[in-house]
């Protein structure tokens, strides 16, 4: 048997924008009855601003900004936290997020995002659809790099919910490795 699972640990969505992170962030808090954060709401609450308008100043300052929620948000443990499709391009916020966190990757299949999404009002993908390949042929090692569990959103958000859950518990009692 492994080591046991910190309970005091935060859960973390990493993934492609659109993907779920948010949605499927918002249903695990309130079946944990933990406090759910959402870096994009956070940021955009605290600057008054929209993410558009910060990405306004480059990426390198929203990169900036997004860091110190990062490191903010983290300290309220445990919570669920949903990151910015963006975050695990800093090394530093996933070091912060890794110290103290179960970290999910949420993956879903480029078509089903692209189904779902308006890429017209998303700076980085500026109204080409094939960004989003691209970002994903990018973004996806990092995100298999820093999670400590993958997992497919291709049904029911329920389902979806269900299976992290579930590995959830199975973490507490069997521990990561
Ligand atoms: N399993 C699913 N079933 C139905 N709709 C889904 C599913 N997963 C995601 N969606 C839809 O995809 C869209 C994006 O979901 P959500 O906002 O939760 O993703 P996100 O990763 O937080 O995206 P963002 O990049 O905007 O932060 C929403 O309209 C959501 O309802
Ligand atoms: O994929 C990204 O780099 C981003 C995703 C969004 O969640 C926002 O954090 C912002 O638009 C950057
Ligand atoms: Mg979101």
């Amino acid at each position: 048997m492994g080591k046991r699972m910190d309970t005091n640990k935060n859960i973390v969505f990493i993934g492609m924008p659109g993907c779920g992170k948010s949605s499927i962030g918002k249903i695990v808090a309130e079946r944990l009855k933990l406090p759910f954060y959402d870096v994009d709401e956070y940021i955009e609450k605290k600057a008054g601003k929209t993410i558009k308008e910060i990405f306004q100043h480059g990426e390198e300052h929203f990169r900036r900004i997004e860091s110190e929620a990062i490191r903010e948000i983290s300290q309220n443990r445990p919570s669920v936290i949903s990151t910015g499709g963006g975050a695990v391009k800093v090394p530093l916020n996933m070091k912060i997020l890794r110290e103290n966190s179960v970290i999910f990757f949420i993956n879903r299949p480029i078509e089903k995002i692209l189904q779902d999404i308006d890429i017209s009002v998303r700076p980085l993908l500026a109204g080409d659809a094939s960004k989003i390949y691209e970002l994903y042929q990018e973004r996806y090692p990092l995100y298999k790099k820093y999670c400590d569990i993958e997992v497919m959103n291709d049904r029911e958000f329920q389902d979806v919910v269900n299976k992290i859950i579930r590995f959830l518990g199975k973490m507490l009692y069997d521990g990561l490795e």
